[in-house]
């Protein structure tokens, strides 16, 4: 590292001390605090995602958010080239960039680093970090930070792309570094051009719905509402009512709204209610990276009947497999169809039960990886089309190069010889969707169009979606402990390892329950461990995520002697 670069480290981290007495980890998604302390580790992170540009020759992201949890928190997350997650191997620096205790420290650390990792710091070719924020107040002295940060990396530019969702931020990374335009404008042209493509090929037409047509989604007071307002103004043939949109300053981001809370509480989002009954209504969360449906089933109660990611996935999947099959069909008629796609869905231990079976049950290949959508995506990344989704809403469809590639020969093949043909509509369907549906990360914007699109497709009320099997009863909780790092878990996060014993005691009161099924798992996010129970009644799973989260409290909690 040469002298002026040391230097410019030195002075500029000298103006953000860390804070005291906390230690910060990049965890599943970022890291996470609440706002008042993380100053420092925006800084750094800045840094980290400036060293990353240089390292990758490309343009990289920079998300100011904490996604659904409350609005004094805030977070920060990189988008690597790809518009995916920083790569996990990084995530180790991250940590201990975040952690350095004086600027001294962090620039022998970046020192080291760079050195290890042959990145010339010598400013001599200009790299840019798209850096965007979330609604949040704390975000725009975040964003300052972070530029101070990035502009301590000679050569390193940011660009400030103010509030964006989450999966805008990953799409415009992404794009940017295929050399494409990037603005709110782009992204919203690519959602409806796709959007509208779909519709289009809808066989006879749009089907007459046997409920009301409209959607009504609930924004959690946060970015994705306002931009679905945007949005919408650009749509045919749907239309879309906003609540809790965050405009007007009507009500709290998170608080009591979202897709967290309605997943988690199975209750309507305020400002939802008997007016709802029966109607199509989704929640996204406060980055408009999560989207859940759902149906209020009564007037006089506040309960809901979620239609969750698992339900998502399997709307996808099913249109997906219908497509791949139609255009397979080809092989009888003329024997030239050489390629058969790979179609994989990617789960965590978090998924409905009932979901599995479901999606095993049409054939489909379902694989399993630990929590945290970097995990998901890296798996389905693996297969032509791969479809992954979190139970709670968040996941996208991704497309291999190599497969739209052979997706794209075939499409202009068949509209030489076979224009119009059911083969044709399902290669231009297919195409839509990999054009609509995120590539980058989950995105509730281009997720709730999918759905809409696939329901028109089918004809089908969201009624009939829910319908297409029934969840088992579910439990979740959470266990503070002394220190979460003491259960380490493998299998996909399905069993714990140590402390020694744990899962002994968890499979014992597992098997006393019919349908029994739990896990317990160290959050990312939160200084707790979760305890996720299914049982075939919701006495049973209650009963049982109660014992094993007494369990957890037993080996590990404040009263623990283990
Ligand atoms: C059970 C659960 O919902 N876990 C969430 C939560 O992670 P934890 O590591 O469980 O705290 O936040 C992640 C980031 O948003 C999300 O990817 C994940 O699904
Ligand atoms: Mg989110």
């Amino acid at each position: 590292m040469n002298e002026e670069q040391r230097s410019l480290l030195l002075s500029s981290s000298s103006r953000f001390p860390p804070p005291q007495g906390v230690k910060l980890s990049y965890g599943t998604a970022g890291f996470r605090a609440d706002a008042s302390i993380l100053q420092s580790t925006v800084y750094r992170v800045g840094i980290l995602a400036a060293l990353r540009a240089v390292n990758t020759q490309s343009v990289i992201g920079l998300m100011i958010t904490a996604s659904h949890n409350k609005v004094s928190d805030n977070g920060i997350k990189v988008a690597d080239p790809s518009g995916g997650m920083l790569s996990q191997d990084w995530e180790p620096f991250a940590d201990t960039l975040a952690n350095a205790r004086d600027p001294e420290q962090l620039v022998h650390l970046i020192a080291e680093f760079v050195e290890n990792k042959k990145i010339a710091l010598d400013g001599a070719k200009s790299v840019e970090i798209l850096v965007a924020r979330d609604t949040r107040p704390s975000g725009e002295s975040l964003v300052e930070a972070a530029k101070q940060g990035i502009s301590s990396i000679l050569g390193a530019v940011a660009h400030d792309l103010g509030i964006l969702t989450t999966p805008q931020l990953h799409w415009m990374v992404r794009a940017r570094n295929k050399g494409l335009k990037v603005s709110d404008i782009d992204y919203f042209k690519q959602l409806s051009s796709s959007f509208r493509c779909l519709v289009d090929l809808i066989p006879g037409g749009i089907h007459p719905s046997d409920v009301d047509d409209k959607l009504v989604v609930d924004g959690a007071n946060g970015v994705g509402g306002e931009k679905l307002e945007l949005l919408k103004t650009m749509l045919n043939g749907l239309v879309i009512e906003t609540r809790n949109s965050g405009k007007g300053g009507g009500g709290v981001l998170n608080e009591g709204v979202g897709a967290d809370y309605v997943q988690k509480e199975k209750v309507v989002p305020c400002s939802f209610g008997p007016q709802d009954v029966g109607i199509r209504c989704a929640s996204l969360d406060g980055d408009a990276d999560r989207l859940v449906y759902f149906i209020v089933p009564s007037r006089s109660s506040n309960k809901i009947e979620l239609v969750d990611g698992d339900k998502i996935l399997s709307l996808f999947a099913i249109f997906i497999k219908e497509q791949l099959s139609i255009l397979s069909k080809e092989i009888d008629v003329n024997g030239n169809n050489d390629y058969q796609c790979r179609l994989g869905i990617v789960q965590t231990a978090y998924a409905n039960g009932a979901s599995t079976d479901y999606l095993k049950q049409l054939g489909l290949e379902v694989t399993f990886t630990p929590t945290g959508v970097k995990h998901l995506h890296e798996k389905a990344a693996e297969y032509d089309i791969g479809i992954y989704f979190e139970a709670n809403g968040h996941g996208t469809i991704l497309f291999s190069e190599h497969y739209l590639r052979w997706l794209e020969t075939r499409t202009t093949v068949l509209s030489d010889v076979a224009k119009g043909s059911e083969q044709h509509k399902a290669a231009l369907r297919l195409l839509a969707v990999s054009e609509l549906i995120n590539q980058a990360v989950g995105d509730a914007l281009s997720g709730v169009l999918l759905v809409e699109a696939i329901l028109k497709h089918m004809g089908w009320s969201i009624q009939r979606w829910n319908e297409l099997y029934q969840d088992l009863p579910s439990r979740q909780l959470k266990v503070k402990v002394m220190d979460r790092t003491a259960v380490v878990t493998e299998n996909a996060e399905t069993v714990a390892v140590t402390p020694p014993g744990i899962q002994e005691a968890t499979n014992a009161e597992t098997v006393k329950y019919p349908r029994g099924r739990c896990f317990i798992r160290p959050s990312g996010t939160e200084d707790v461990i979760r305890v996720y129970a299914e049982a075939s009644t919701q006495n049973a799973a209650d009963s049982l995520a109660n014992s094993v989260a007494k369990l957890v409290d037993q080996f590990l909690g404040f009263g623990s002697s283990k």
